[in-house]
């Protein structure tokens, strides 16, 4: 390792959440063939460290591991899994400032965000813990003389999480918890990007008592790993969280395998705000959806669409909401916006408003000076947007916000559906008739309704159309890794004779 690796753990309480090893069966491995990739700070571009770059064997050998632990997993009660997760929660919360740390280093958002996402992505592992333990089955009235039918819910057994860098830890715990409480054990691919914070958690994993095998985190090169584990008849469920062009990939690769499967894929989100609505309030709200992670996440208001009458009022305000944002290094006091994570990310921005400006929309840019770095892209405004434009068709994932005026409702419920996406929207109005018919509407599977904030532990989280399959957290996030086992007890004496 060179001298910079030591850097990281430096800042770190707990060095020893610092880990440059994949996790495999209990034991820190390196790559049997050798090699590394570098994972660098985006604010700085300093190389934080080095990951292994795993051999297909390993990932198997991964495998081996998760199916040899499985049946001492599946055999604890409910409550004995409840308790490790607990444990695993404690070591979240003991250690956050530490996690908040390494995540802001890796993935660039501020160390305020960082912090929020330590106790968002422990609030999935305290909520499946409780979860894990209501599982419930069901009686069926029999349809047969002298029968007795019913359901019971086992795990679907080992889960593939295969996860972002845009929310390092909580794409993490949503689908590990879930999966651990329902007698799953995982194997997690987190992204390149940002391995340190999923490899921390392995740590605090084993610190709470996990067994070994129950919880792996593999690395190595994405596709490459990504195919083992997509072609591996042992693995029964994959749950991924990223883009809607790889979760299109893996779906196929996983076909030959009939997976269960769960994709929490990409958005391109509506923000509708009515014309009862006040500009200001409104223009705050949108400024908040749009460019929190600097506009790296898959909830982010892109496409805010405004009523006419109120546009230009709104556009006012929404410029100095925009420009009061601070961009910098997400490890600096009263930063609000980090870097982007690469190089790649601030071209396709800058690709997005060229298209924009060059086909006839006007930019409005931040008043604030541009920060310095390869990585930073200021917030930036289009307005007089069209559908044609790249900014209204594509997910932008950068701090570029699109708006269009409206005329009706109707009109602003098909221009908010005309995306192949359907993961979150928003809505803006004082008029509960508006509200509810918007909200019918909307194609999308999350709706919220004058509020910027709508994730959580107790959410069914996911999207239509090309936006997903399945629900994260909430009472049926833990159905992703269960099967429904029927039984019918024949030849039995019944009560009512039936
Ligand atoms: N719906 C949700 O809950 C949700 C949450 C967060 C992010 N996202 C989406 O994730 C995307 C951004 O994240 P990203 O850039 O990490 O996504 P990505 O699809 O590039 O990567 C996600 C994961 O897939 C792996 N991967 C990348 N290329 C691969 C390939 N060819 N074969 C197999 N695996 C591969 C990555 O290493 C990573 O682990 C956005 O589209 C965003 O909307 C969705
Ligand atoms: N902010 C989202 C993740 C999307 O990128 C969430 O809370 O799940």
């Amino acid at each position: 390792m060179t001298a910079l690796s030591t850097t990281l753990s430096d800042r770190l309480q707990d060095p020893r959440l610092f880990r440059q090893y994949a996790y495999i069966n209990g034991k820190w491995t390196h790559g049997e063939g050798g090699r590394e990739e570098a994972v660098t700070d985006p604010a700085t571009g300093e190389v934080l460290g080095h990951i292994p770059v795993l051999e297909d064997a390993q990932i198997t050998a991964a495998v081996d591991a998760a199916e040899a632990a499985a049946a001492g997993w599946r055999a604890l009660r409910a409550d004995e899994r409840s308790e490790i997760l607990q444990k695993w929660y404690a070591q979240l919360h003991e250690h956050s400032e530490d996690l908040a740390t390494i995540m802001t280093l890796e993935q660039g958002k501020s160390l305020d965000d960082s912090r929020g996402e330590v106790q968002y992505g422990a609030s999935f592992i305290r909520w499946f813990a409780e979860e894990g333990k209501r599982t419930y089955g069901e009686t069926i009235p029999s349809h047969m003389p002298n029968a007795a039918l019913g359901s019971i819910k086992e795990p679907v057994g080992i889960a593939a999480l295969i996860t972002p860098w845009n929310f390092p830890l909580a794409m993490i715990t949503r689908k590990a918890a879930a999966a651990l409480a329902a007698g799953c054990p995982v194997i997690n691919k987190p992204s390149n990007e940002t391995p340190f914070t999923a490899l921390a958690l392995a740590e605090l994993a084993e610190r709470a008592g996990i067994p070994a095998g129950v919880y792996n985190v593999v690395l190595g090169e994405p596709a490459a790993v990504s195919k083992v584990l997509c072609a591996e008849p042992r693995i029964r469920a994959l749950s991924f969280t990223g883009s809607t062009r790889v979760g299109e990939l893996l779906m196929e690769q996983s076909a030959g395998t009939v997976k269960k499967l769960s994709m929490e894929l990409g958005g391109n989100a509506p923000f509708i705000v009515g014309p009862d609505m006040d500009p200001t309030e409104a223009a705050q709200a949108a400024v908040a959806a749009k460019y929190q992670t600097s506009g790296q996440d898959c909830l982010a208001a892109n496409r805010i669409l405004v009523h006419e009458s109120i546009h230009d009022a709104f556009i006012e305000a929404f410029k100095d909401s925009m420009s009061a944002l601070k961009v910098g290094n997400g490890l600096e006091d009263g930063t609000d916006l980090g870097p982007l994570i690469h190089d790649k990310a601030v071209e396709k921005a800058q690709s997005i408003v060229d298209d924009a400006v060059q086909k006839g929309a006007t930019l409005h840019e931040s008043t604030q000076p541009p920060v310095a770095g390869d990585n930073f892209f200021m917030p930036v405004l289009l307005t007089g947007i069209t559908r044609e434009m790249k900014v209204w068709r594509e997910e932008n994932f950068a701090p570029v916000a699109g708006v269009l005026p409206y005329a009706t409702d109707e009109e602003a419920i098909e221009l908010a559906n005309d995306t192949e996406y359907g993961l979150a929207s928003y809505v803006y109005s004082n008029d509960m008739r508006r509200i509810w018919k918007i909200m019918r509407g909307l194609e999308f599977g999350l709706v919220s309704v004058n509020s910027v904030k709508m994730t959580g532990a107790p959410v069914p989280f996911g999207g239509v159309k090309e936006s997903g399959l399945g629900r994260e957290g909430g009472s049926t996030g833990i159905e992703e890794y269960l099967e429904t086992k029927f039984f019918c007890l024949g030849g039995m004496p019944s009560a009512s004779g039936s």
